[in-house]
């Protein structure tokens, strides 16, 4: 057992399962007042935990936690004048509370992405339970990039088996098959 390697709260204490016909929930940020408010619709999809650095983590987790849904089924619903984009410059614009930094919704805005039209969403920010749990660790090798010791790898990788979340050093194979079928379509492959 590697129980003592902390992934992400969400996860530690193994995954909680999806409700059938979930309704969605609604996403707050971390202010003690007037938080900001994000709607969601129906069931995520692809949920993940994510070791990129551009991903919002709780404090002191190591992994972030991060799913898609169609951008048709976000709504901000509170406070959205307290959002700001993280780094315009990014694939997915990550949209994050000012204030106390939680990323709210990652919107992907180039409409050539392979992910045009879904929005990354962090789904421990809402009460609700009953959302898909995660499926897979994606970037786990990027935890290196924001200091985490290679030595202690094998463990980080052993602990996600065993939490059933099969490690990858980029997305998980059907997303990048996924991407690598909408690469050879724009190619007229
Ligand atoms: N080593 C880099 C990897 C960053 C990265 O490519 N992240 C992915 C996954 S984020 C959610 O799964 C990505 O698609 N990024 C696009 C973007 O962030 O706009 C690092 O650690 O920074
Ligand atoms: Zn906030
Ligand atoms: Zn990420």
């Amino acid at each position: 057992m590697n129980a003592s390697v902390k992934i992400h709260p969400a996860v530690d204490n193994g995954l909680k399962p999806a409700a059938e016909n979930f309704a969605g929930g609604t996403l707050s940020c971390g202010c003690s007042s007037n938080k900001v408010e994000v709607a969601i619709k129906g069931q995520v999809a692809h949920n993940h935990v994510c070791g990129c650095s551009k991903c919002w983590k709780p404090e002191g987790a190591l992994f972030a936690q991060i799913a898609v849904v169609s951008r048709d089924n976000v709504s901000v619903t509170a406070n959205g004048d307290k959002l700001a984009v993280v780094d315009t410059n990014a694939a997915i614009q990550r949209h994050a509370c000012k204030e106390c930094g939680v990323h709210m919704y990652g919107r992907i805005e180039n409409t050539g992405h392979p992910f045009h039209g879904l929005d990354f969403v962090h789904t421990e920010r809402s009460t609700a339970s009953g959302w898909a749990p995660p499926e897979f660790a994606a970037f786990v090798s990027s935890i290196i990039e924001a200091g985490y010791k290679p030595d202690g790898m094998g463990a980080v990788r052993a602990r996600l088996v065993e939490l059933n979340l099969p490690p990858y050093d980029c997305l998980s194979p059907p997303l990048m098959d996924a991407i690598a079928a909408h690469s050879a379509k724009s190619k007229s492959l």
